[in-house]
């Protein structure tokens, strides 16, 4: 038996829509992404558990870890010996955490473990945005590279290997809070405009390059300054409840950064320390979060996509 386990992202990390993301690891051991479990078997089956199992589409045709198995027998590895691959879906749909993406690389990863296929790092990467991208209304690298290969991506078909690591601050801690309800992510990019002024073109490259480079070299104070999302988060953040009166309360808590988790409704935060990370959750699990919702402090995932033994 394989077992790969896929962690959730942050999506466009504020300055960089559909550019950078970032794989989360929640400081209490929680596996906070999917889990792929692949065996031999006499034929290929499916099959689909874990607590979001039942917010999925019923038919196995719709589920992208089944069009996944399908696509590599048929296009990657015709002679795989038969396979039975249950999705252990832990993380919730259009939250926000990259859930569609988790699904789809813990699946190629196990598939290309398995049939032993072993399909160059970029091949991967560029056969999980094909599948991410049928569902999310565009092709996107912003989950999948973070979650395949760990840590902050800065990541796009321009980018030699389609991602290229960012250091973060080892002090920083991040509050991933889910509200409970969905938000399709094909929806939040319908709200976005379609073009950009050339103002707000220069102005976001000129973000984003001094933002990596400001990272890369370590000046994490500065860099913290630059993360304003001018993109998406002003179409955004009207579909997601509760939004706008956490960003003008958790600064007053300690959060350096308030913004969007992918296309929302998850929200994260960026803080300094463990203490005021503490508070932030505890206001968003007061202020944000219904019954169905969660929120976990968390570091960045450095190892992302990996096996695990059964159990942990
Ligand atoms: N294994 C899967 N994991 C997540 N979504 C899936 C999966 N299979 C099919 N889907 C469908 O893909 C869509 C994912 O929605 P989306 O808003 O892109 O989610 P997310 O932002 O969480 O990745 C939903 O319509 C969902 O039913
Ligand atoms: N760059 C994408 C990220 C979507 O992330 P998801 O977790 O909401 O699927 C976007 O902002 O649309």
């Amino acid at each position: 038996m394989i077992s790969i386990y896929a962690p959730a992202s942050i999506g466009n990390f504020c300055v960089g829509f559909d550019s950078l993301g970032a794989a989360l690891a929640p400081i209490d051991g929680t596996l906070l992404g999917d889990v792929v479990h692949l065996e031999h078997a006499d034929n290929d089956a499916f099959f689909c558990v874990g607590p979001y199992a039942e917010k999925l589409p019923k038919s196995a045709q719709e589920n992208l870890a089944y069009q996944c198995l399908v696509h590599f027998r048929e296009h990657v590895a015709s002679d795989m010996p038969s396979v039975s691959l249950t999705l252990e879906k832990r993380l919730p749909i259009g939250s926000g955490l990259g859930s569609s993406a988790c699904s789809v690389v813990a699946t190629f990863t196990a598939l290309n473990e398995f049939a032993q296929t072993k399909l160059s790092q970029e091949a991967l990467i560029e056969l999980m945005a094909d599948f991410e991208g049928k569902v999310s209304g565009a092709r996107h690298y912003d989950n999948i590279t973070p979650c395949y290969l760990g840590g902050l991506q800065l990541t796009s078909h321009l980018v030699p290997n389609k991602a290229i690591s960012v250091p973060v601050s080892e002090d920083w801690h991040y509050v991933a809070a889910f509200p409970g309800f969905a938000l399709n992510t094909a929806k939040a990019r319908g709200v976005l405009p379609v073009s950009l002024s050339n103002h707000d073109a220069v102005e976001f490259a000129q973000r984003l390059a001094s933002y990596c480079l400001l990272m890369q070299v370590g000046r994490f104070d500065e860099a913290l300054e630059l993360m304003e999302d001018k993109l998406a988060e002003p179409y955004r953040q009207s579909l997601i409840a509760g939004f706008s009166e956490a960003k003008s309360a958790l600064p007053k808590l300690g959060a350096e950064i308030v913004s969007i988790s992918g296309a929302g409704p998850t929200l994260f935060t960026i803080c300094k320390s463990l203490a005021a990370a503490e508070h932030c959750q505890q206001w968003l699990e007061k202020n944000y979060i219904n019954a169905h919702g969660f929120s976990h402090i968390c570091k960045l995932d450095n190892r992302g996509t990996r096996a695990i033994s059964l159990g942990v």
